[in-house]
């Protein structure tokens, strides 16, 4: 995991958060000074910072760290890109994957810049349409390629937990801009993203 030993918490904000969980656990009927739970507050606030992280980030500038100038023009494709995201309607785990294409346009970036992206927008509050728009606009923006396409497949614990309570429906998001518009583009993309290369 990229941030195995993330400590960016601030003490404030822990306390704050801890305040809140306190309340939580009391609320659903549980005693918060029983031993094993006497720490949760603490741990639950900083896993809270861990999966917010994004909004401390600055994807442009972590993906301005890594562009070089090359002629290649075909496209770049990395796909199966984990992620983890919380919806913002209920505050559950959303999850899965993201793939990401683009065509160069003088410009090529360096490749672990894309995972890295996509854990700024995910780590947030989100629904899955706007992270597909925000690492699909961030790249367009910052690269200026020929195209960007970005597919994210992801499975919503708010519909199997509770809710609906539905075990075996997905939801697909994309978003296409420039070449990918093209439909032999798009077609060539989600082609290659269906293979099972490894
Ligand atoms: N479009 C979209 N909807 C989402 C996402 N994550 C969760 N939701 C939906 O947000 C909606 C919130 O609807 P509400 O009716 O206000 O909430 P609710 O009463 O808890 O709804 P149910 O989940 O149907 O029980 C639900 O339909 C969720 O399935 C997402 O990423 N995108
Ligand atoms: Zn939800």
């Amino acid at each position: 995991m990229a941030y195995k030993y993330f400590e960016q918490y601030h003490d404030e904000t822990t306390e704050t958060l801890k305040k809140g969980y306190q309340d939580i656990i009391g609320a659903i009927g549980e005693n918060p000074d029983r031993e094993g739970i006497v720490k949760t507050p603490d741990r639950a606030a900083k896993a809270m910072q861990f999966l917010t992280q994004g909004y401390e980030m600055d994807a442009e500038k972590i993906l301005k760290k890594a562009v070089f100038n090359e002629t290649y023009d075909e496209m770049v494709v990395v796909k199966d890109i984990e992620l983890y995201s919380l919806c913002e309607h209920h505050m559950l785990p959303f999850f899965g994957k993201a793939h990401i294409a683009y065509i160069p346009n003088g410009k090529i970036i360096g490749l672990s810049k894309l995972p890295r992206i996509v854990d700024v927008f995910a780590r947030r509050l989100q629904v899955q349409e706007r992270l597909t728009h925000n690492i699909l606009e961030c790249l367009n923006k910052t690269l200026q390629p020929k195209g960007v396409a970005v597919v994210i497949e992801a499975v919503h614990l708010c519909m199997m937990m509770r809710g609906v309570q539905k075990q075996n429906s997905a939801t697909t998001t994309s978003g296409f801009r420039g070449q990918f518009q093209k439909i032999e583009t798009r077609n060539e993309f989600l082609k290659l993203i269906s293979s099972d290369l490894k």
